[in-house]
C-alpha cells in the first residue's frame, strides 16, 4: 500500500556486491537525518542484506488484515523497514522460492506492506536484469516511482553492467535520477587520505556519455563498514568525510 507514500526511489545495480544495499541504507538514514519520514524496502532476493546492515536480523514480521507490518528502527517511527530477509531464518540461507512464487512474493512486498505516512520509500532491488528485476520494473509501472539511482563501481566490467541497466530503465520507462559511484577509492584508516585504486572518474565519464546525472562518489572507507549492524548514519558518525558529503548532496538533489 503506497497510498500514503509521497515519493518512491529505486536503487539498482547491474551486479551484486557493488554496495547497492549500503547506498540504499545510508540514503534512507540520511533522509531521516533531514527530518523526513522514510521507508526502506529490501526486495533483493539474491542477497537481502538490509536487516544485517541495520542490525535487525532475526526480527519477526507479521501480517495484519491490511498487509505486512514493517519494522520501525526506533520509537520515533521515522524509519520503517521491510525486507524479504525477515522471512529467512539465516542471512546465508538461499531463497528457495522459484518462478511464480518468487514473483508473487516480490509483488506482495511491493503492494501489501502497510506503510504509514512516508516522505520517501527507498527500494533496494535485486541486481541485474534478472526475472526478479523485470518483475520489479513491471510492478513499478503500476506504482508512481520518482526514478532510479544506479550504483556502480569504477571498474570497466561494472560500467558495462551499468550501460545495460540504463538501457533497461529506458526500455521500461523508469526515469534515471543518476549514478552513484561506490568504491571509487580507498580511505586509509590511519590518515584518512583517499587513494584512487581504480581508474578514477569512470562513473563521471559514463554519466556524461549516457546523458545521465552523476550523483556522487563514495570511496571504500573501513569506517563505513564499521557502521554495519547499526542504524547510525555516515552523516552523524563521519560528518567530515567525503562519504558524508556525498550523501548530504544526494539528499539535497533528491529533495530539491
Ligand atoms: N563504500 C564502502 N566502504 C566500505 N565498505 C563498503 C562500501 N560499500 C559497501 N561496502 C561493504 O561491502 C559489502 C557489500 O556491500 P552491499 O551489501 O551494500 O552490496 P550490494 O551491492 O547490495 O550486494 P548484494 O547485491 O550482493 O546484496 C558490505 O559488507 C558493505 O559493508
Ligand atoms: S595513506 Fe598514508 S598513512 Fe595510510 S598507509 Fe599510505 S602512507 Fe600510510
Amino acid at each position: 500500500m503506497l497510498d500514503k507514500v509521497k515519493h518512491v526511489i529505486l536503487v539498482l545495480s547491474g551486479k551484486g556486491g557493488v554496495g547497492k544495499s549500503t547506498v540504499s541504507t545510508q540514503l534512507a538514514l540520511a533522509l531521516r537525518e533531514a527530518g523526513l519520514k522514510v521507508g526502506l524496502l529490501d526486495i533483493d532476493l539474491c542477497g537481502p542484506s538490509v536487516p544485517y546492515l541495520l542490525g535487525l536480523e532475526g526480527r519477526d514480521i507479521y501480517q495484519c488484515d491490511e498487509g505486512w507490518v514493517p519494522i520501525y528502527t526506533d520509537d520515533s517511527k521515522s524509519l520503517a523497514v521491510m525486507s524479504i530477509g525477515f522471512l529467512l531464518k539465516n542471512r546465508n540461507d538461499p531463497v528457495i522460492w522459484r518462478g511464480p512464487k518468487k514473483t508473487m512474493m516480490i509483488k506482495q512486498f511491493l503492494t501489501d506492506v502497510k506503510w504509514d505516512e512516508l516522505d520517501y520509500l527507498i527500494i533496494d532491488t535485486p541486481p541485474g536484469t534478472s526475472d526478479e528485476h523485470i518483475t520489479v520494473m513491471e510492478c513499478m509501472r503500476e506504482v508512481r516511482c520518482d526514478g532510479a539511482i544506479i550504483v556502480t563501481t569504477p571498474q570497466g566490467v561494472a560500467l558495462d553492467d551499468v550501460r545495460k541497466e540504463i538501457t533497461f530503465c529506458k526500455k521500461t520507462g523508469i526515469a534515471i535520477l543518476g549514478i552513484v559511484e561506490n568504491m571509487s577509492g580507498f580511505v586509509c584508516p590511519h590518515c584518512t587520505n583517499c587513494t584512487n585504486i581504480f581508474s578514477s572518474e569512470g562513473g563521471v565519464e559514463l554519466a556524461k556519455m549516457s546523458g545521465v546525472p552523476h550523483l556522487g562518489t563514495v570511496p571504500i572507507d573501513p569506517r563505513v563498514s564499521v557502521l554495519n549492524g547499526t542504524t547510525r548514519s555516515v552523516l552523524t558518525e563521519l560528518p567530515d568525510s567525503g562519504t558524508a558529503a556525498t550523501f548530504k548532496q544526494l539528499v539535497e538533489k533528491i529533495t530539491a
